[in-house]
């Protein structure tokens, strides 16, 4: 294999609030950052005010971050691309994008979630729509609430990628004051980590606004964190990854904070709003784990693991099943040990 060359410049597709915080994290570390906005308002509101408003307000975004609406000019000459869109339409997206990726870059995920219409995850649905091989597709995932970290509060990550030295190269280019990525080869658990985390953070969301308290969020944690290791074990995933910042780290992060879009949306079910007008006050901004609930179930079934959490939420999401009697269903299963 040849040797990896460092990442000078990078390209962030997508620029909604993880997409612009990590251009922003990039800029900082010193990497030259093209972002490609969706909307042509988007980027010129970055390149002229140097803020995002609609995803960021009240952030100040530095000086050497370029936005464009047009892609290919984005990718020009990038050593690494990073997916920042939602995984539902990853697909989509890097089907348009792949005529114009550069031919030896590292293609990096951003996306938490399990596909729908295949179960792949994010770095499967990258090989295959970009026609790469796996070890030069990477993830980035970790206890990362973008606000927190757009304010510069300190927190680490993971860069994962089967080419280590490929890991080690993108870990530099994005390695800050604030910001501190570990390296892992582990693919499959840190991607599994990350969509089944939004799952556990929706039954979270639901116990909080049925009123109960921390006891009932540490249960579902440290039980969502077990049915999710069994499903990475399951798919080939090495168990202690579930242990770390991908794993447990973003579980906790996501489960307990106020700021997740999934907990966030939990509640709102919890509370008696109904999915549509839970989705109707996200402002268009992604909460994953309301699809992947289905991905995630589908692909639990596939490989004969148990997931009642994810069972639960799937059934509350989408089939009209209330977060009381999920609570009580939970609990009454079948006594085991742990
Ligand atoms: N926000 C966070 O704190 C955070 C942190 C870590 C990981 N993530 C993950 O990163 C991914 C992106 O999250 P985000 O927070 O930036 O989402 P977001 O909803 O804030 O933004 C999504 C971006 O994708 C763009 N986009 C392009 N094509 C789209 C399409 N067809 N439909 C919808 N949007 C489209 C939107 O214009 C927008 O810029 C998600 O998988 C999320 O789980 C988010
Ligand atoms: O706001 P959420 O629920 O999409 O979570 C954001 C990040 O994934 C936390 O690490």
């Amino acid at each position: 294999m040849a040797p990896v060359e460092p990442v000078r410049r990078v390209a962030v597709l997508g620029a909604g609030s993880w997409g612009t915080t990590f251009a922003k994290v990039l800029a900082d570390a010193g990497t030259e950052v093209r972002l490609w906005a969706r909307r042509r308002e988007v980027a010129d509101e970055i390149n002229a005010e140097r803020r995002n408003g609609g995803y960021l307000p009240g952030v100040e975004l530095p000086e050497g971050l370029r936005a464009t609406d047009d892609a290919a000019e984005a990718v020009h000459g990038a050593d690494a691309v990073v997916l920042a869109v939602p995984s539902q339409t990853l697909r989509e997206n890097l089907a348009g994008w792949q005529p114009v990726l550069p031919p030896e870059a590292t293609l990096v995920s951003l996306a938490k979630g399990v596909e729908l219409s295949t179960l792949h995850r994010m770095s499967q649905v990258i090989g295959e729509v970009a026609d790469v091989p796996m070890d030069r597709v990477a993830v980035v995932s970790g206890p990362n609430l973008a606000v927190e970290i757009a304010a510069e509060q300190p927190t680490a990550t993971v860069v994962a990628c089967p080419d280590h030295d490929r890991a080690v190269a993108f870990q530099r280019a994005c390695s800050t004051s604030y910001f501190r990525p570990y390296t892992n080869v582990d693919l499959i658990g840190i991607e599994l980590s990350g969509a089944c985390k939004n799952v556990i953070a929706l039954a979270c969301g639901m116990a909080v606004g049925l009123g109960f308290g921390d006891n009932t969020a540490s249960s579902l944690i440290t039980r969502g964190l077990a049915e999710t290791t069994r499903l990475g074990v399951a798919l080939g995933a090495e168990p202690m990854t579930f242990a770390g910042l991908a794993g447990l780290g973003d579980l906790v992060a996501t489960c307990m904070s106020p700021l997740s879009r999934n907990r966030t949306f939990g509640e709102r079910l919890g509370r008696g709003e109904t999915v549509a007008e839970a989705q109707r006050a996200a402002h268009g901004q992604v909460a994953e784990g309301v699809k992947s609930c289905s991905s995630i179930r589908q692909l639990a079934a596939r490989y004969g693991v148990e997931m009642p959490i994810a069972d639960v939420v799937h059934r509350v999401c989408h089939e009209g099943l209330a977060p009381a009697p999920a609570a009580v269903e939970l609990l009454g299963r079948e006594r085991k040990p742990e």
